[in-house]
Formats: structure tokens, C-alpha cells, sequence
């Protein structure tokens, strides 16, 4: 599991050690990890250390300290080490430090800025140490028209490897939004734990990536602000059989999907969750879908019923349902019930209404992508739960601020779909997960992803417990977030096994089983 922390938290953890003195070993200790990062990329780049050209871009504060003190270990091992100073200062025992170690410095403002960004195009390595968690906002001035020249000049595929400093100058720590031009980094080091910026959209685009250099503050540190889980934690979480399972004892999915119009989004939600391992799968819908249904997959039950009348674990609502008087009717009886539910698609904006009315009922997960949740922003904006509501840019921009701000007013986790996946629990807990190939942005894939979480959900409703292994946090209603994100997970790892390319969702499907298998 990679476990990511505020700045803000960071810095709390090491005020001890700064109260005891130890400040300035934990920036050597720090400046060293990053000193060994770098020395390794230009290994693989062009075999030694000695001989590289290196540009430190060094800030005012102690990010820059950082940047100028790994300068200083470079510079002895034979690079030679300019620092361009992006402010009217610099951290002054690290400037020392470089210039005994043979670096050189140059002020971005004094008569040589001119020629700053020629000299780091022709670097080897850039090390970005202009702002790290002291930042408020991002580049400003001569600073950010640095790294706007740079980004304009750099050629295709190519330039100086890029090495971030804590965090890439002009992401934001805490929340992984991007401010203005920044550098993408090809590694980012971070100091005592990974930031939470480095693991949420956007601005984990451009972190590259990512190594943490351990202070020797760890144990101070509380609760991660973030979490995500790695395929090891999916092995050890992933629901399974025991011997004395039997269907209904694994979780029965029940799925309200499909209409006349759009019959397809019931066949892959219904074959996801089959293939998931759900130990029965149940689809309510018309008459024409039901058929198909059951011929494409013949392990599933079809029937006419109402939600009310069947016994399932958890429900999937909403994919292709929409138009169809009878599928609205199952889904606002699945939402305001007390059965946990994967709700999708059509049905998300009868959540929004139900959830402003205060009848959404517990144990509900909402799926939208980036539009979809803008437009349920919106909903409950309009209804009077939430004071504003940005368009779809602006969730695009702060994602992971808008989930959360969702599952607030709805009482619901919200998984907010994307290259990478956030999922907010109501209380406050947050995932992330990016473990998906770029072809899985195909129509129904969504389909498929909820069909595989109604099998987490039907497995884990009943066992408050479930996922306990992983950690006090993970229990009770948080059990309906890990799932959510052990279900996104999977769902990636299937989109990349045997390689990228198309992956249509029946494909997926089958792979999920696959990757199931595999981690068995
Ligand atoms: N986590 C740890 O235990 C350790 C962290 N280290 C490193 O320290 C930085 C945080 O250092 P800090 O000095 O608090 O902050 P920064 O270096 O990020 O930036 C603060 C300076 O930058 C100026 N500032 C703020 N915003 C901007 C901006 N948008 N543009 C330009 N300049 C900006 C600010 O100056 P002002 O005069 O404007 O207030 C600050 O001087 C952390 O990220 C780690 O890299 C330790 O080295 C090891 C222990
Ligand atoms: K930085």
C-alpha cells in the first residue's frame, strides 16, 4: 500500500526534530536521498556521474536548501553543478555548500537569466527545486517564464532528464492541482512520505516516477491523508471462497441495467460481474434485454421482478437503464433501500435528488466520470446541499476536492472515474488508483467496471470486517470504499495484462479473471 501525507502533516511530524536541533540533518539526509536518485538516472543516461551537466533550479526556502545541498554531493562526484536561482535569495548553508564543492551559481534575475534557459535544455540532468511544500500557488515571475521557455524549446521525446525536488515546482502538495507551467518530471524524491499530490490528478501526470526518502520521522507521522493499494494488497483483500462458501454465503449481485435502447451495458455490466467471482448474478429488466442476457450469459438469473421482491448482497443500478418507466421504478426502490448499491450511469441523478430528500439509503457507491459528476454537483447545487457547483473543468482541475465535496452531501462513496481513479468515502477517507491501460477510455467500460464492483460489494456487505487485514481503517462503512477501489484496480490490471492495446470491455471481462487468477 502507498500511504501519502499533507505537507502540512510532514512538517508536524518533523517539528521535533527541528525543536531538538535535528533540522539540518534531516535536510542532509534528504538532500542525500535525492542526490542518490539523481546520480542513478544519469547512470542509466549516460553511464557515470562524472562529466554530467546539472542545472539546479533552486528556490528561496528549504526546498531549494534540498536541491542545492544534492548539488553539492554531485558536484564531488565530478558534475558540474550550475544552480540558478529563482528568487532574490537562496538557502544560504546549501548555496555555501555548492559553491565549496566546486558549483557554480547564477541569478535568474541578474545579467546572465538571459541564457538560463539555453543552459538547462543542454543539461543532462534538471534537478526542480524551486518550491516544495512551502509553495503558495505555483511559479510566479521570471521563475515560471523560465520554465515556459524551457517548455516551449524542448524537443520531441527528448531534453534533459527531469528530477523533482519533494514535489514538481507548481503542483500542489497537498491536493495535486496544477498551477501554471511546470517541468514534468521523469522522477520525483519525496522526503518522509510521498505527498498526496503525487497520486492525484492532474498533477500526478507530471510527477513521473515516484521515490520517497525515508527521514527517520516515520513513526511520528498519523493517519496517511491518502491511500492506494498495490497488487500485492489486492492479493491479500480481493474476496475468496472459503471451503464452506456457497453462493449466497459469497454475495449475490443483483443488476438493474439495460433498456430497449441500450441492451448492451446489461450483457457486460451482468458477464463483469460473473466473471468477478460474484457467487450469483441476478438481472431485472425488460423482456428483450432479459433474453439476451441469459443467452450471452447463462449463469445469470433474469427476471421481471421488483427490487423488493429479490434477495441479493448489493445492487448495480443504473448502466443503459435509462427511458424505461419500469428500470426507474427498481432503481429509486434499490436507492432509498438499505442493501448497498454500485449506482451507475442513468441512475446518478436520481441519487442526487434522493440524497438531497435525505433518503439515500447506506452503502451506496456512485460511479461518475468527471461530466457526471459535475452535472450530480449540480443536482444537489440546485436542491440546496451544496453552495456551488463547478462545470466539468473545474472537476477536472480540483478532483479529488469535488469527489469528496460529493460524498459529503450524499452520504455516499464516490469514485470518480479517470486515468487516475479517486474514490472519497463520506467520512473522509481517500484512494486513489491508476493502474489502468489509456485504452480503457472505450465505451462500456464503465459497464464492465460496475458489474466487477457489485462482486466486491455483494462479497463484503455483510462482513464489516472484511477487509480488516489492511488495517483498522478499512473496517466498517470504509469497507465500501476499498472495495470500490479494489474493484478499479482490478479492473486496470486487466486492462494492461498481455500488453496495451484495445481491450473491448467483454475482453476486460475475461482478464479480470485472468488477473484474478493470477494474484490466487
Ligand atoms: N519534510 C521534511 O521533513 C523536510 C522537508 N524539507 C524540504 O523543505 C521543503 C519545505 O520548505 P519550506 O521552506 O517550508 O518551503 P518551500 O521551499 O517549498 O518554499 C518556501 C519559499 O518559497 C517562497 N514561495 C512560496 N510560494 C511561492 C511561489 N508561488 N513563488 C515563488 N516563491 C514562493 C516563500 O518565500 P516568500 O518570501 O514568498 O514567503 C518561501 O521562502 C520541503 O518541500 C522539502 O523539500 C527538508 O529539507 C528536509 C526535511
Ligand atoms: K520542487
Amino acid at each position: 500500500m502507498i500511504e501519502a501525507h499533507t505537507g502540512a502533516q510532514v512538517r508536524a511530524a518533523e517539528t521535533p526534530f527541528l525543536e531538538r536541533g535535528d533540522g539540518p540533518a534531516l535536510m542532509r539526509r534528504a538532500a542525500h536521498g535525492l542526490a542518490l536518485a539523481c546520480s542513478r538516472r544519469l547512470r542509466e543516461r549516460r553511464g557515470k556521474v562524472a562529466g554530467a551537466r546539472v542545472v539546479v533550479l533552486a528556490g528561496t526556502g528549504n526546498n531549494g536548501g534540498d536541491g542545492l545541498w544534492a548539488g553539492a554531493e554531485l558536484a564531488r562526484r565530478g558534475a558540474a553543478v550550475l544552480a540558478v536561482a529563482t528568487g532574490d535569495r537562496l538557502h544560504p548553508e546549501g548555496e555555501a555548500a555548492l559553491r565549496a564543492a566546486g558549483g557554480r551559481v547564477l541569478s535568474l534575475g541578474g545579467p546572465e537569466g538571459a541564457g538560463a534557459a539555453g543552459r538547462v535544455l543542454a543539461a543532462d540532468l534538471v534537478v526542480d527545486a524551486v518550491l516544495g511544500t512551502g509553495a503558495r500557488g505555483g511559479l510566479r515571475g521570471a521563475a515560471a517564464a523560465l520554465v515556459q521557455e524551457v517548455l516551449d524549446g524542448l524537443p520531441d521525446g527528448a531534453g534533459p532528464e527531469v528530477v523533482a525536488c519533494d514535489v514538481p515546482s507548481g503542483v500542489g502538495a497537498d491536493t495535486g492541482a496544477v498551477h501554471g507551467p511546470v517541468l514534468p518530471a521523469g522522477t520525483t524524491v519525496s522526503f518522509g512520505s510521498a505527498k498526496a499530490g503525487l497520486l492525484l490528478p492532474p498533477g500526478e501526470a507530471l510527477c513521473g516516477r515516484a521515490v520517497t526518502v525515508p527521514l527517520g520521522l516515520e513513526p511520528a507521522l498519523p493517519a496517511p491523508a491518502l491511500r492506494r493499494l498495490e497488487p500485492e494488497d489486492v492479493a491479500a483483500l480481493w474476496p475468496r471462497p472459503g471451503a464452506g462458501s456457497h453462493k449466497y454465503s459469497r454475495g449475490v449481485v443483483g443488476v438493474v441495467a439495460g433498456s430497449a435502447t441500450y441492451p448492451g451495458a446489461a450483457l457486460m455490466c451482468t458477464r463483469a460481474a460473473v466473471d468477478a467471482g460474484a457467487g450469483m448474478v441476478r438481472h431485472l429488466g425488460d423482456p428483450e434485454t432479459r433474453r439476451l442476457v441469459c443467452l450471452t450469459s447463462p449463469e445469470v438469473v433474469a427476471s421481471e421482478d421488483h427490487p423488493t421482491e429479490v434477495h441479493v448482497q448489493a445492487w448495480v443500478v443504473g448502466p443503459g437503464a435509462v427511458g424505461d418507466p419500469a428500470q426507474e421504478s427498481r432503481i429509486d426502490a434499490v436507492l432509498t433501500g438499505a442493501v448497498p448499491a454500485v449506482v451507475d450511469a442513468g441512475a446518478l441523478g436520481a441519487a442526487a435528488r434522493a440524497a438531497a430528500d435525505g433518503a439515500l439509503g447506506p452503502g451506496k457507491v456512485l460511479t461518475p466520470h468527471a461530466g457526471e459528476l459535475a452535472q450530480v454537483l449540480a443536482w444537489l447545487a440546485a436542491l440546496g446541499v451544496l453552495e456551488e457547483a463547478p462545470e466539468r473543468e473545474g472537476v477536472e482541475a480540483e478532483p479529488a476536492r469535488w469527489a469528496a465535496a460529493a460524498a459529503a452531501a450524499t452520504g455516499a462513496v464516490v469514485v470518480l472515474k479517470g486515468a487516475t481513479t479517486v474514490v472519497a468515502a463520506p467520512g473522509g477517507l481517500l484512494l486513489t488508483q491508476a493502474d489502468g491501460s489509456p485504452w480503457l477510455a472505450t465505451a462500456g467500460s464503465g459497464d464492465t467496471l460496475a458489474g466487477v464492483m457489485g462482486a466486491v460489494l455483494a462479497a463484503c456487505a455483510e462482513h464489516p470486517d472484511a477487509f480488516a487485514a489492511a488495517g483498522s481503517w478499512a473496517r466498517g462503512e470504509n469497507r465500501f470504499a476499498v472495495a470500490a477501489a479494489l474493484a478499479v484496480a482490478v479492473h486496470g490490471q486487466a486492462s494492461r495484462l498481455g500488453g496495451l492495446g484495445p481491450v473491448p470491455p467483454t475482453v476486460l471481462a475475461q482478464r479480470v479473471r485472468d488477473v484474478l487468477r493470477a494474484r490466487a
